[in-house]
């Protein structure tokens, strides 16, 4: 008999509380079938890497969700590198791939210093006290990318619910996707106009990505969506990982203290705090042919949800998984994925997060939670609706 679940991995409790459920999952078999949503869950470290790595036999082009763009219409057109495979998916990737460089962003990083000081001095101005997710980990990241992809800046309040409901809409149509369906029309067609090119700037990333077209690399009917992967990926992803590595340093007093006395530590802070924390916390893959995982056999056309955030939490392959460890070498985490689709904006992240952190250690002795934080409920990304800190200077 196929180990069988009646879990629901998108109700308020998982997500609430999924690490309980993450270790039921590991425990039960490498590939467990979920009923309540016909689709087999895969949590272990082992199985997870290597269905991202295989790519033929698990696909993104029928969508990295619940739904089956065989068989579905999607939300939304399909995304060129996302939901795409190779060939589909070779020239997009490459091209962000160039855009989105370490080498490229090197640019950017003295601006995103500055921005990062000015902001960190605001917040301290107004009192030792304050909502680490309200003023630094959503603030930030909406001070320095919307201006780095180069969209207006009227409505810019459009963003966060945008990404919200995209990463809602991989799951099930459950309340987390209908309500805000009923108001979110407005917020798409304003997304979809700022990817246009007469509303780009003349040097961001979304000219780049036209400039690309201009240049033959892309179609110019793909330049559009390209700028909306930015939008859809590029801003409560950050916001989450950010909120994540604030609340990893903040209840890890003593790994504070070693970034405070090694800056270089920053990188591997936020990888560790990805790897702990898991922002994006599940995707699904559709099988292209009959795949077999442990001792099941998922037959063609089936989806599978990769639990992410439970492989970067498995025993079998982490230490102490529970701990955020400097110590420890996080390299291998599947918090961006693996492999062809492994995330494209994991330096435009990484370098947001050790800016903001820098700018913070630059002024603050310690950092701890005030209070209990809160959860903020989203089918797939794992964050914070508010986190009181107190810091002292
Ligand atoms: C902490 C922040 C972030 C996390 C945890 C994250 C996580 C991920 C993950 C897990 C994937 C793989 C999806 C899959 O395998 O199906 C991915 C892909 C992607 N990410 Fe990120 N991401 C982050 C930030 C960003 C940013 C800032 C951008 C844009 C600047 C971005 C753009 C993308 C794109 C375009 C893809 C699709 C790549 C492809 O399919 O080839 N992400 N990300
Ligand atoms: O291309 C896109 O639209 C896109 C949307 C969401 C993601 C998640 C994984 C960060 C990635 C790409």
């Amino acid at each position: 008999t196929v180990p069988t679940s009646d879990l629901d991995p998108f109700s308020a409790e998982f997500l609430e509380d999924p690490l309980v459920f993450h270790e039921e999952l590991r425990e039960l078999a490498p590939a467990v079938y979920l009923s309540r949503y016909d689709v087999h869950a895969i949590a272990r470290y082992d199985d997870v890497h290597r269905a991202l790595i295989d790519w033929q036999s698990l696909q993104s082009g029928a969508g990295v969700g619940l739904s089956n763009f065989t068989h579905e219409k999607p939300w939304r057109p399909p995304s060129l590198l996302l939901e795409a495979d190779p060939p589909r998916h070779d020239s997009p990737r490459a091209v962000l791939e160039r855009l989105l460089s370490p080498r490229r962003l090197r640019s950017m990083e003295s601006d995103w210093r500055s921005d990062a000081a000015s902001l960190v001095d605001d917040v301290l101005s107004r009192g030792d006290e304050f909502d680490a997710v309200q003023s630094l980990a959503e603030a930030f990241p909406l001070r320095v990318f919307p201006d780095a992809v180069g969209i207006g800046t009227e409505h810019r309040e459009h963003l966060l619910p945008y990404g919200d409901f995209a990463f809602n809409a991989f799951g099930p149509r459950n309340e987390r996707v209908t309500e805000p369906a009923k108001t979110i029309g407005p917020t798409i067609e304003w997304i979809a106009s700022q990817c246009l090119r007469e509303n780009l700037t003349e040097t961001g990333f979304g000219a780049q990505i036209w400039a690309a077209a201009d240049r033959g690399e892309i179609r110019p009917e793909q330049a559009p969506l390209m700028v909306r992967s930015l939008l859809t990926a590029g801003v409560d992803t950050t916001v989450t990982g950010i909120a994540a590595v604030l609340h990893a340093v903040a209840t890890h007093p003593d790994q504070w203290e070693r970034l405070r006395a090694d800056r270089s530590l920053l990188p591997r802070a936020f990888e560790e705090a990805v790897r702990l924390e898991s922002p994006v916390q599940t995707f699904f893959r559709t099988t292209t042919t009959e795949t077999r995982i442990g001792d099941t056999v998922i037959a063609p056309e089936r989806k599978v949800l990769m639990f992410l955030g439970a492989a970067n939490r498995d025993p079998r392959r982490w230490d102490d998984p529970a701990r955020f460890d400097l110590s420890r070498d996080p390299s291998g985490h599947v918090g961006f994925g693996m492999g062809l689709h492994q995330c494209v904006g994991q330096h435009v992240a990484r370098l947001e997060a050790t800016t903001l952190l820098d700018a913070l250690l630059d002024r603050v002795e310690s950092i701890e939670l005030m209070g209990p934080p809160r959860r903020h409920l989203n089918n797939t990304l794992r964050g914070w609706e508010t986190m009181p800190v107190r810091v002292s200077r």
